[in-house]
């Protein structure tokens, strides 16, 4: 079982690829990392890879099933099976919800209305990730960027993803932080979870990583 990019292709910019002809699989239970210079497309791929961004040419497959469609248009069940950290904790959370409602917004959004199902999951996923009970009250702009980013992985985990998508996930944490995230994830790679995460930070790949994949290695971003 893994997640696939089959001779993806795409980018931004008409004739203008930044990710060319690539393969990649992320297998169950493995953390495999991307590195790359800024500006390369390391997003890019991980957009591609979480259905947010069609490939030009080439296609993702999870768990073995393809679609053609992305965003809101790819069927919920496969969009399900992806989660995704973004390097901006502050740009990918609704300033308006509690880090609680932030967590359990996309159990919500699947259908779940029972009050003591979202509750019990919202403990289950604080206490993983390592969120006090004051701070689960508080808004976005109330807390710091590393517990803002603690409930963003929480969020990612909420509906019980197969594989994890981390765009420069600790870009901006401490190493103390950094340190405990990449431990939660550890936990669930452990039980199954694949992991994609994409870095400029060699020594985080290195020491995070199983296998370390440089697609624009040698090529001029
Ligand atoms: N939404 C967008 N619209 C237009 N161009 C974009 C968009 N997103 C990215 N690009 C361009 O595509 C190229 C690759 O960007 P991408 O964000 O994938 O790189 P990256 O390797 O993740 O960079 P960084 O490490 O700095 O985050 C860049 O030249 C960027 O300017």
């Amino acid at each position: 079982m893994s997640l696939d990019g089959r001779t993806l292709t795409g980018g931004w910019r008409r004739g203008h690829a930044v990710v060319r002809d690539l393969d990649i699989t992320v297998p169950r239970g493995r953390v495999v990392g991307v590195a790359g210079p800024s500006g390369c497309g390391k997003s890019t791929l991980v957009r591609m890879l979480a259905l947010l961004h069609q490939p030009w040419a080439g296609h993702v497959a999870v768990d073995g099933a393809t679609t053609p469609r992305v965003r809101f248009s790819a069927p919920a069940p496969l969009r399900r099976r992806l989660g995704v950290v973004f390097q901006q904790p502050r740009a990918a959370a609704d300033p308006r919800l509690t880090l609680d409602d932030l967590v359990v917004e996309p159990l919500r959004a699947a259908g779940e209305r029972d009050a003591g199902v979202l509750g019990a999951r919202a403990d289950e996923l604080a206490e993983r990730v390592g969120l006090t009970a004051e701070l689960r009250g508080r808004r976005p702009h109330e807390v710091s960027d590393g517990q803002l980013q603690r409930a963003c992985l929480a969020r990612a985990l909420a509906p019980g993803p197969a594989y994890l998508l981390c765009d420069e996930m600790t870009a901006t944490l401490d190493a103390s932080t950094t340190a405990a995230l990449v431990s939660v994830i550890g936990a669930e790679v452990e039980r199954g979870l694949g992991v994609l995460t994409v870095s400029h930070d060699e020594p985080l790949l290195a020491a995070w990583a199983d296998e370390v994949l440089r697609p624009w290695a040698g090529q001029s971003a």
